[in-house]
C-alpha cells in the first residue's frame, strides 16, 4: 500500500511537471513541436504508468502471502473444517462490501481524472490565449490540484481493493492451509502466479522503459522561454507607442520563407491604427510580435522607445489586451472566463468590465448571472456573446494598448453590430491596433496601413487612401462588390 501511495504520487508529478514543462516552452516550440509531444502526454505517459500499476506490486503481496501461510500452517488442527466453512462466509460478505465500497469511491476518482484531461487539453489547444493573459501558471496549479484529487480519491479506492484483497489472501491461505496442512504450496502457488504475470508483462516494460526514458529526456530539456520570463527590465510606466524598424521575419516553423523583408511601421500612443491587406499579408503578425510570441530575425521593434527584446516578457504582455478572431473560452463561470485578463479582479472591476464591452446585461439575463458555465469552449453562448466576454477579459487589466485581430471576422452581420460598438467603448482613451479583412471596420482609424506580401504599400487616412485610387481603393472595390454580390445571392 506504501508503495501504491509513493508510485502513484510519482506519476502525478511526472505528469505535472511535463504539463508544465510544454507551458514552459517558447510559442515557436508549439509550432514545431507541439503534436509530438501532445502524443508523448496521450501515449508515453499512459505506457509508462505500467512501471506503476499496482499488478506490480503483487511482489509486495506475495510475501505477504508467504508470511501469513507461515502463521496459518501453525494453527492447524482439529478445527479445519469449522475454521474453512467460517472463512468463506466471512470472505463472501466482506467481497460484497468492498465491492459496494469500492464503487462508491470509483466515481469522484474518474470525475477528477476527466478534469485534468480537460484542462490538459484546453491549455495546450489554445496555448496564445493563455501566453497573451500569462495564464499558464494558474492553469497548471488547476492541473495540479484536480491530479491530486485524483490521486486522493484513488488511493482511497485503492486501499478499500487492498483492504479487500488481503483479507482475501488470507482466508485464502488459511482455507487452502487448513485443508491441505501444506502452507508452503499455496504460497508457492501464488508467487508461481505472479511470476506469470511478470512475464506475460515483460514486453509491456520494455514499451514502458522507452516511454519512460522519452519522457525524462523531455522533462530534461532546456526551455528558452523560462529565461525570457525572469529578464527583462520592467518601466515604471508603460508608453504605448510601438516603432516597427526595419523589420525582417519568419517563423521557426518555415525558415525559408520570409514573411516581413524590411518593414517599418509605427503605432503612434493614444491612436486607433488599422492594418488592412490581403489574406497572408502578415497582419496577424504583427499582433504576434508586438506581444512578443516570436522574436524578429533583424531589425528592432520598439515600444516606448525601448527594444522589445529587453522588456521583461510578462510585464508586457500584462500591458496588453488582445482580442482575436475566435474567442477562447474555458468550461468555467464567465466570472472567471472574464478574471483570466487579471486574476486578482474584484467582481466589482469585472462587471465594469462587462459593462464597457455591452456584456453585462446579457450576463444579468442569465439564471445564475455572472456565475454561469459557459460550457466547453463557451458553447452556451452565442458568437457575438462570447466575443464580448472576451472584450470584456482584455480590457478588465485595463490595457494601455489593445490589439484586434480581426475581432469581428467571424460574427454574423447582427453579432457583428453590438460587437463593434462594444470595441468602439473599449477602444476610448487606448491606443488601438485594429487587424481586419473588413473596410467598414476601420474607416475610422486614425492612421490605416495597407499590406501586401509582408510590405507596407500605402499609409493614411480612409479618405486620403480612396483619393490615392491605388491598392486600398481596389481592395475597397472589390469588397464593396463582393458584399453587393452576397446581397443579390441571399436575395
Ligand atoms: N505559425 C506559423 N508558422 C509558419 N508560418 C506561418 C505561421 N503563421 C502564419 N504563417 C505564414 O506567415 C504569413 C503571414 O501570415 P499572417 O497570419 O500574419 O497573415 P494575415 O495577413 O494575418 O492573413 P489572414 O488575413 O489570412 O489572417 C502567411 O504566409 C502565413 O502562411
Amino acid at each position: 500500500m506504501a508503495s501504491e501511495i509513493a508510485s502513484r504520487n510519482i506519476l502525478a508529478n511526472i505528469k505535472t511537471a511535463y504539463l508544465s514543462k510544454m507551458l514552459s516552452m517558447e510559442i515557436d516550440w508549439y509550432d514545431k513541436s507541439q503534436e509530438q509531444y501532445v502524443n508523448i502526454l496521450s501515449h508515453d505517459l499512459q505506457k509508462m504508468s505500467i512501471l506503476f500499476d499496482s499488478k506490480m506490486m503483487n511482489v509486495v503481496e506475495t510475501v505477504a502471502v508467504i508470511f501469513f501461510g507461515f502463521i496459518a500452517g501453525l494453527l492447524l488442527s482439529w478445527k479445519v473444517a469449522l475454521l474453512t466453512l467460517g472463512t468463506m462466509t466471512i470472505t463472501i460478505l466482506i467481497t460484497y462490501l468492498i465491492l459496494k465500497e469500492s464503487k462508491k469511491k470509483e466515481k469522484p476518482q474518474q470525475e477528477y481524472n476527466r478534469k485534468c484531461t480537460k484542462i490538459a487539453s484546453e491549455v495546450l489547444g489554445n496555448v496564445r490565449s493563455f501566453a497573451a493573459y500569462s495564464g499558464e501558471y494558474k492553469e497548471i496549479e488547476r492541473y495540479k490540484s484536480s491530479l491530486k484529487m485524483a490521486n486522493k480519491h484513488r488511493l482511497k479506492h485503492a486501499t478499500v481493493i487492498s483492504a479487500g484483497k488481503a483479507f482475501n489472501c488470507f482466508a485464502l491461505c488459511i482455507c487452502y492451509i487448513a485443508a491441505y496442512y501444506f502452507s508452503l504450496l499455496i504460497a508457492q502457488m501464488y508467487a508461481i502466479h505472479n511470476c506469470t504475470y511478470l512475464l506475460g508483462t515483460i514486453s509491456n516494460l520494455n514499451v514502458a522503459i522507452d516511454s519512460a526514458y522519452r519522457v525524462m529526456r523531455f522533462l530534461d530539456s532546456e526551455s528558452n522561454y523560462n529565461k525570457s520570463i525572469e529578464q527583462g527590465i520592467e518601466p515604471d510606466t508603460f508608453n504605448a507607442e510601438v516603432s516597427f524598424r526595419n523589420v525582417q521575419f519568419f517563423y521557426p516553423s518555415s525558415l525559408n520563407r520570409k514573411v516581413f523583408h524590411d518593414l517599418t511601421l509605427d503605432i503612434e500612443s493614444g491612436k486607433v491604427t488599422a492594418v488592412v491587406g490581403t489574406s497572408g499579408a502578415g497582419k496577424s503578425t504583427i499582433v504576434s510580435l508586438i506581444s512578443r510570441l516570436y522574436d524578429v530575425a533583424d531589425g528592432q521593434i520598439l515600444i516606448g522607445g525601448v527594444d522589445i527584446k529587453k522588456l521583461n516578457v510578462s510585464w508586457l504582455r500584462n500591458q496588453i489586451g488582445v482580442v482575436g478572431q475566435e474567442p477562447t473560452l474555458f468550461d468555467t463561470s464567465i466570472e472567471e472566463n472574464i478574471r483570466y485578463g487579471k486574476t486578482n479582479a474584484s467582481l466589482e472591476e469585472i462587471v465594469e468590465a462587462a459593462k464597457i464591452s455591452y456584456a453585462h446585461d446579457f450576463i444579468e439575463k442569465l439564471p445564475s448571472g455572472y456565475a454561469s458555465i459557459v460550457g466547453e469552449s463557451g458553447i452556451k453562448l452565442s458568437g457575438g456573446q462570447k466575443q464580448r466576454i472576451a472584450i470584456a477579459r482584455a480590457i478588465v487589466r485595463k490595457p494601455k494598448l489593445l490589439l484586434l485581430d480581426e475581432a469581428t471576422s467571424s460574427l454574423d452581420s447582427h453579432s457583428e453590430g453590438i460587437v463593434q460598438e462594444a470595441l468602439e467603448n473599449a477602444m476610448r482613451d487606448r491606443t488601438t491596433v485594429i487587424i481586419a479583412h473588413r473596410m467598414s471596420t476601420v474607416r475610422m482609424a486614425d492612421v490605416i496601413y495597407a499590406m501586401e506580401e509582408g510590405r507596407v504599400v500605402e499609409k493614411g487616412t480612409h479618405n486620403e487612401l480612396m483619393e490615392l485610387g491605388g491598392y486600398y481603393y481596389s481592395l475597397a472595390k472589390i469588397q464593396e462588390l463582393e458584399e453587393k454580390d452576397q446581397i443579390v445571392t441571399i436575395k
